[in-house]
């Protein structure tokens, strides 16, 4: 066991300050690699913690927005910059606090830095468009205004990435922000709030709330003051959220689940396929609301396929992601891991068939974090729990098809639309599945996990509130449309 000789505590950040929960109460952040590793202690804040960050987000929101577009964009670069200079310790944080590794958690904290570069950029392009007017005097024109005070509900899986693409817009719209990220991903937080505390943001133009979803979350979404809401995280939360905001009239942007497809095609370069699957289904544990959970094989390569994938998974080495050999972490928390070992077992008692993993990880220093087996059944019907929910762990479903046509219909058969992918060399079946499948990311002879910050980004079905996140599209939701008309 690791001996700690100094453990931080961390503060919420108010109207440019860091300060204590009223409440005088912390809770610890555990690293999932060895519950026994306090990463850090942070804020277990109230409604009252809430209603001062919402003021003093307020107050800002005004004189931020009175400046040019082009002057907020300045200090996103400024923050993008010191985010980079911080880029191997808050990794390290990150990887520490939930478990992915720490060559995932540098790419992850360089997509944070991308995307605020991206964004900075946004505040020198257009908000707006000349539209002819009917009227041959009048001048008929859109133009853009923020929301106001945007809340920012964020998860633990992309600590870094998530919160960023969703403050980075708000903020060089003209919005200020209150973010409430994940409890047990707190410490990154408070890092990444840091660098833009460095950047000299003006005071209230960001905070940061730390806290229970319960209290703080919902405070946030229940707040008359908030304008919008923008969420990512479970299904039954998300809806919680957006049936708050709507009852208020306030805006509201969900992205939720996955319970994304792959097929592979009798035609696939398996290998490739292979790499896919295992890249895209366990890739940070596959704590992704884009990870690959259903595999549809053609008949004909089933074999090969699920030899070839059994293979690959045996090389997989678990383990401590600062370890540089580990390729999986562990689960993000203790109740992610338990939620995924009951999956695992339903998946048995339901009749599934168990070919890889399943267990818990007992070895040596394993035995003190919630590490789990990658896991793969076979013999999976559509009616399985394991084939219908989202499990957000290392478990991948084999299931065998005649025809693509019956791998896209099956594949359809979820109420999650996330992500989808296919693996042929036949340009008939990719335009096909282009066509059919049901997903907001769609990718051909590439994982479904995966996302450009330049590109738009959300579900389907159950899987968003239909809006988009990231690239251009943010605008739709941090914004609102003023048509103009205009006579001399
Ligand atoms: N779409 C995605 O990327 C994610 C999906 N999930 C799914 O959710 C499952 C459970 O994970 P959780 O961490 O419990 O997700 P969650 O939906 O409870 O948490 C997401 C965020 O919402 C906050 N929250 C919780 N209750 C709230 C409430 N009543 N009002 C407002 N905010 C609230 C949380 O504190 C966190 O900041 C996972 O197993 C996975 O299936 C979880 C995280 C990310
Ligand atoms: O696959 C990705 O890069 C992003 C996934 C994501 O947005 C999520 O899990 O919430």
């Amino acid at each position: 066991m690791k001996v700690q000789t100094e453990i931080k505590t961390y503060f919420n950040y108010i109207n440019g300050n860091w300060v204590s929960s009223v409440s005088n109460n912390v809770e610890p952040s555990i690293n999932p690699a060895n519950r026994h590793d306090i990463v850090g202690y942070v804020q277990r804040s109230t409604l009252e913690d809430v209603n001062e960050a919402v003021t003093a987000a307020k107050q800002a929101q005004t004189s931020w927005w009175k400046r040019s577009g082009v002057e907020r964009g300045e200090y996103l670069y400024k923050a993008a910059h010191i985010l980079e200079q911080r880029l191997q310790d808050i990794a390290e944080t990150m990887t520490r606090e939930m478990g992915k590794t720490l060559a995932e958690a540098k790419a992850e904290t360089m997509r944070g830095v991308h995307i605020l570069r991206y964004y900075a950029g946004e505040g020198a392009r257009k908000i707006g468009d000349v539209i002819p007017s009917s009227d041959s005097e009048g001048l008929l024109f859109t133009t853009r205004v923020p929301l106001g005070v945007v809340g920012v509900i964020s998860p633990w899986n992309f600590p870094v990435a998530i919160p960023i693409w969703k403050m980075a817009p708000a903020l060089v719209y003209g919005n200020t922000v209150v973010l409430k990220p994940a409890s047990e991903t707190a410490v990154t937080a408070a890092k990444v709030i840091e660098c833009f505390h460095e950047a000299g943001f003006p005071k209230g133009v960001v905070n940061m709330v730390c806290g229970s979803g319960s209290v703080v979350g919902q405070g946030i979404a229940n707040h008359p003051d908030i304008d919008g809401v923008t969420f990512t995280g479970s299904n039954t939360v998300g809806k919680q959220v957006g049936r708050a905001a709507f009852e208020r009239g306030a805006k509201y942007q969900l992205e939720m689940g996955g319970k994304n497809p792959v097929i592979v095609a009798k035609d696939a370069d398996l290998d490739l396929a292979v790499e896919g699957t295992i890249s895209g289904g366990l890739r940070s544990t596959g704590q992704k609301c884009t990870a690959t959970s259903r595999v549809f094989i053609e008949r004909e390569v089933y074999e090969p396929f699920k030899a070839k994938l059994l293979e690959r998974v045996k090389q997989l080495k678990i383990g401590n992601g600062l370890d540089a050999e580990t390729w999986m972490g562990p689960c993000a928390s203790e109740s992610q891991f338990h939620t995924v070992l009951s999956y695992i077992e339903k998946g048995k008692s339901e009749g599934a068939k168990l070919i890889y993993g399943g267990n818990r990880c007992l070895e040596g220093e394993l035995a003190n974090g919630f590490f789990v087996e990658p896991t793969i059944f076979e013999d999976v019907d559509l009616q399985m729990t394991i084939a219908r929910e989202e499990i957000f762990g290392p478990v991948l479903a084999l299931i065998q098809v005649d025809s693509i046509e019956e791998a896209i219909k099956l594949a359809n058969d979820t109420e999650y639309g996330l992500s989808a992918s296919i693996y042929t060399k036949n340009i008939g079946n990719a335009l096909e599945f282009i066509k059919d499948i049901e997903a907001g990311l769609i990718k051909v002879n590439a994982e479904t996990a995966g996302v450009e910050f330049q590109a738009p980004f959300g579900g389907m079905k159950q899987s968003s509130s239909h809006s988009r996140e990231q690239g251009q599209a943010a605008i739709e939701f941090f914004t609102s449309i003023k048509t103009v008309f205009v006579k001399a």
